[in-house]
């Protein structure tokens, strides 16, 4: 069962000093190890009324060990590997090409040789430049000889960035919400009146102080107030709803089991997070928890589940799968539902089911969101579609603020330079980040390039995207974890809440689709009051974006320009390396062909052998809405994303359509599809926020009592109240017929023909 699995463990609690060892060779321009202290200091100087500066990530001393829950997750995943995986193929390929070079240097030295015994000095000069040509092929084997030196050491170049001074924007205010957050600063886990096992846990987990939405959220959360939090990445906004949330739980009787709290989250691996965090932080309490994410095993889900946990922390979809095909697993004892990342939560793409879920939630509960920055009021106005009540609203960042201790960095792609992303990126992986670092690309397809193409330079990569089975994701995040590979490639999949240890750097190989995106993405580094850095290619498309970056930044923004020798270097590697990544692409085709082969096989034997009976068919799950419904809107959607890709983009519409004849891109393409794919989203997104609000409502089903029915009645014309007014009275006085007064407005003789029916009828008539 799921509750015994021990999932307990954390990502990111150690007994490190917060320091940052760079990793940076050749930069002039670097500090040293950016001891916390002193950045502080520096900020000190910023200081932000929103972020308190002066609050320190204090050192972990716990005993607990903080490793991933990831072994024990992995255990529920169904066993269905590949034959080999992408590294063994790049390894394979690698190998090949060492001999193929070896052999061909071979055979260059014996004709050299021959050429030395009865040669003429033209040729001599002509086997000079050969002679140059194969010490150059050999660096261009993977790894780097004493020739590319120069290359590997050559310093960057780092400047300041201008930054146009920010605008003060006041606060903006909203009669809607109360607003709780200035928190007392001095506050600390003892003052909050929390019970003695969770302060237990919070100091196994090493936590000394709260951070400052922690200061802010808890004590609301004690109340049970609705709370709409929002705090910079990597501040503990995790621990801030889950240790109110807790605490209530210790103190409420028990009956019989019920599922209390429901934690809602966009990505499984964010669940997994999450359900090790609460794990660890009830550990030394007697209160259930249950994962139930996409990608694992239902089955021991549902077993789970039928236990009744005290909190279940999901994902949309799987929630919606369970609660449609596990009959005594229901919602209505809900009474905390918490939704992180609750801007995503609540954007189009989970539309759908987050209604049917709070459809099925109970009325009275505790609402509480987490996020990361609402961009608006208006946004968070959105978010009371949850039917928040009386909400607090806590903002402890403003809108665009990144971690504090990140050093933004920024590389120009100059116009018609876009085919050099990838040599870029390689530089500087090999140079100067080369370890615990995080490379974002917009499509998977780019992820799985890179992967590759870095893998064949002889760098320990992994992927983690959508394309990927539930078993390789996993893989990658803990292989990255464990400090088995130093660059993880990813989409954004895993750019929200992802709390990875110890990650250096973070790389855009183009600008994400909004700024949002971005805050999220490099949020992956400088967590918990350690310092990092990110460095992000941007092209003239993209110069908007960075424009706003800068002007957000809160300290200096540098820009990055690297020596154009060492990108033509790179290049040139890439251009060479080329038909090696065919080979690897090669290999894979043929090995998916080749299970795919197999499978049919087995189960034809299975067939013959067995009959019928022996394919055991799964019984069809039912989902809340039918295959027609679900067919009918992904239909929707894909009509609405293609008529906005065309519309008024002839440039567009050519581009793909060139891509897609020639089959195969060149770099300048791929780089430029990977711009236009994230301006395609963000033109998506502000055309959405366009739209006259549609009531996003998610119908809370309560009946509407007194004025408030009337008003959304509207008014009814007096024909529509005659007309629909059955009253006695009403129809009493239709029988007698106008009275003395109406007939004398009317015109009518003032005396009635008698009040019997024939009378009446000859009136009727008349009229
Ligand atoms: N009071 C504390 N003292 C020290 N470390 C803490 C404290 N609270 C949380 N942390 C650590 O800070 C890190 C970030 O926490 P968490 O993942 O909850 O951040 P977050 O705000 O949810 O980030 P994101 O917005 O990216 O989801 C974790 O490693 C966590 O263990």
């Amino acid at each position: 069962m799921l509750a015994d699995l021990g999932l307990i463990g954390t990502i990111g609690e150690d007994d490190e000093v917060p320091v940052e060892p760079e990793s940076d060779s050749g930069d002039e321009e670097e500090e040293g190890p950016i001891v916390l202290g002193r950045r502080q200091k520096a900020l000190g100087k910023n200081r932000s009324a929103d972020f308190n500066p002066d609050f320190v990530f204090t050192e972990k001393e716990g005993t607990y060990d903080g490793s991933w829950a990831l072994a024990d997750v992995m255990s529920q995943l169904k066993k269905k590997r590949a034959a080999t995986t992408l590294d063994e193929k790049i390894e394979k390929v690698r190998k090949k090409r060492k001999t193929e070079d070896k052999e061909a240097k071979s055979g260059k030295l014996e004709k050299e040789k021959e050429a030395k015994e009865g040669s003429e000095p033209k040729e001599q000069e002509d086997l000079q430049e050969n002679d140059e040509e194969g010490s150059e092929d050999e660096a261009s084997e993977t790894d780097y000889s004493s020739a590319d030196e120069n290359i590997l050491t050559k310093a960057d170049t780092l400047k300041v960035k201008d930054r146009k001074k920010k605008k003060k924007k006041g606060q903006e205010a909203g009669g809607f919400f109360e607003d709780a957050s200035q928190y007392d600063e001095n506050l600390s886990f003892q003052d909050m009146n929390l019970s003695r096992p969770l302060l237990k846990a919070i100091t196994a987990m090493g936590f000394k102080q709260p951070t400052p939405i922690q200061k802010a959220c808890i004590p609301v959360g004690l109340l049970g107030k609705d709370i709409c939090a929002c705090a910079a990445t990597g501040t503990g906004k995790t621990a801030a709803f889950a240790l109110p949330v807790l605490e209530r739980l210790i103190y409420k009787p028990r009956q019989a089991p019920v599922t209390r709290v429901l934690v809602l989250v966009p990505t499984r691996e964010l669940g997994i997070q999450v359900h090790s965090v609460t794990r660890q932080l009830a550990q030394f309490c007697n209160i259930t928890t249950c994962l139930a994410v996409g990608g694992l095993d239902v089955k021991s889900q549902e077993a789970a589940l039928r236990a009744a946990p005290d909190i279940l922390i999901a994902t949309p979809g799987r929630l919606i799968d369970h609660l449609h095909n596990c009959p005594s697993f229901h919602l209505s004892s809900i009474e905390v539902l918490i939704l992180d990342e609750a801007d995503r939560m609540l954007d189009e793409y989970f539309e759908e089911q987050m209604k049917e879920i709070i459809r099925m939630c109970s009325h009275h509960r505790q609402t509480i969101t987490a996020a990361s920055f609402p961009t608006t009021l208006q946004r968070v106005k959105d978010l009371a579609s949850v039917s928040l009540k009386n909400p607090v609203r806590i903002f402890v960042n403003s809108n665009t603020d990144v971690a504090p201790f990140l050093r933004q960095e920024f590389i120009r792609i100059r116009p018609n330079r876009e085919g050099d992303r990838e040599a870029i990126v390689a530089a500087l992986l090999t140079r100067t980040f080369t370890d615990h670092v995080m490379l974002f690309t917009q499509t998977k397809k780019q992820a799985h390039r890179m992967h590759i193409l870095l893998g064949l330079m002889g760098l320990q990569v992994g992927e983690l995207h959508g394309n990927l089975s539930q078993t390789q994701r996993l893989e990658a995040l803990r292989r990255f974890k464990d400090e088995q590979i130093d660059i993880l490639v990813a989409t954004d999949v895993a750019a929200r809440g992802l709390d990875i240890e110890g990650v250096k750097t973070v790389i855009n190989f183009t600008m994400p689709n909004t700024i949002k995106h971005y805050v999220h993405r490099v949020g992956r580094t400088a967590r918990a009051g350690r310092a990092g850095r990110s460095v992000s290619l941007v092209g003239e498309d993209e110069r908007k974006m960075l424009k706003e970056i800068v002007k957000a930044a809160k300290a200096p923004v540098k820009a990055r320009i690297l020596p154009q020798d060492v990108i033509l270097k790179f290049r040139d590697k890439i251009e060479k390396m080329e038909k090696d990544v065919y080979a690897v692409l090669q290999l894979e085709a043929e090995e998916k062909e080749m299970q795919q082969s197999e499978a049919q096989i087995n189960t034809a034997k299975r067939l013959l052998e067995k009959g019928k009976e022996a394919v055991v068919q799964e019984p069809e799950r039912s989902w809340f809405q039918t295959k027609e419904e679900r067919k009918k809107e992904k239909i929707a959607k894909a009509l609405q994303e293609f008529d906005l890709a065309l519309r008024g983009k002839k440039k567009r519409k050519k581009f793909m359509k060139d891509a897609k004849k020639k089959g195969e891109m060149t770099a300048e393409e791929r780089s430029q599809f990977e711009i236009l794919k994230a301006q395609m989203f963000a033109e998506r997104l502000a055309k959405r926020n366009r739209r006259a609000k549609r009531a996003r409502a998610m119908p809370e089903e309560e009946p509407v009592r007194g004025p408030a029915k009337k008003q959304k009645q509207g008014k009814k014309s007096v024909f529509d109240e005659e007309l629909t007014n059955t009253s006695k009275k009403a129809l009493k006085q239709y029988r007698a017929g106008p009275s003395f007064e109406e007939r004398k407005q009317l015109g009518l003789p003032h005396q009635r023909r008698g009040g019997n029916f024939k009378s009446k009828s000859r009136y009727k008539r008349r009229k």
